[in-house]
């Protein structure tokens, strides 16, 4: 049994998402927000190296192979490394809206087993947006990119100012990301008036 709650459905008033004249264009490789993050950051042994590609209109698509790392059971991916992936897939769609934003609700589908070394296929769009308010989907294939679904999700974003990052992370990360001249241009990528 699926079914989503009723917080990831948009309000009446809902419109739907407009993909920034700025962003990268269809088929280009969004790349990661920040080096370290264990969603997408090149810097990061631990993540899953999760690489995005801008898709038509307010879309994505987005590759990770499960490593051995990322075993729950044996030879099977960990139910929370999934997520995450689709976490960090929804989470790329911002970079089309050119819009921080953070995970407010996710919530998963896990359909199939996903072994390890497979190659999971990820699809994500934004479906509507409400004030700060953005819904989104994704879907994760496996055995190719038309292959069956092995986990989907629908997420609610919550868009953030930059401050949210200052106020709330730690200090030390914090300062070392804003004296460095490449996360600031990263940052800068995601919002509309820095
Ligand atoms: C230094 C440089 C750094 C640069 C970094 C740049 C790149 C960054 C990219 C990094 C990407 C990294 C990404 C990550 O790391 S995401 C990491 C995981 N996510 C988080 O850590 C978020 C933690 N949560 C919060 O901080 C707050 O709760 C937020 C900000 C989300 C909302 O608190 P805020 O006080 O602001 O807003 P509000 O409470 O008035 O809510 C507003 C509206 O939203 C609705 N709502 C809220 N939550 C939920 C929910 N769970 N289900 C359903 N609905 C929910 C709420 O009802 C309301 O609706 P309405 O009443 O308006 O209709």
């Amino acid at each position: 049994m699926s079914g989503i709650s009723a917080s990831l459905t948009p309000p009446a008033d809902a419109v739907a998402a407009v993909r920034h004249p700025d962003a990268p264009a269809p088929g280009e490789l969004l790349g990661a927000h920040y080096g370290q993050c264990f969603g997408c950051g090149e810097d990061q042994p631990h993540g899953l190296h999760l690489q995005a590609r801008a898709g038509e209109g307010v879309s994505l698509t987005a590759e990770f192979t499960v490593q051995p790392a990322h075993q729950g059971a044996p030879g099977l991916a960990h139910g929370g490394v999934l997520a995450t992936a689709l976490d960090e897939t929804l989470g790329s769609l911002n970079w089309l809206l050119r819009t921080i934003a953070v995970t407010g609700r996710l919530e998963t589908d896990f359909v199939r087993p996903v072994p390890v070394g497979t190659v999971l296929y990820l699809e994500a769009e934004v479906t509507a947006v409400a004030g700060r308010k953005i819904y989104s989907r994704a879907a994760g294939r496996i055995g190719g990119p038309d292959g069956p679904v092995a986990i989907r999700a629908e997420a609610l974003f919550i868009e953030v100012k930059v401050d949210h990052f200052v106020d709330n992370g730690r200090p030390q990360e914090i300062k070392a990301a804003m004296s460095d001249p490449d996360q600031l241009r990263r940052a800068r990528a995601f919002e509309v008036n820095p």
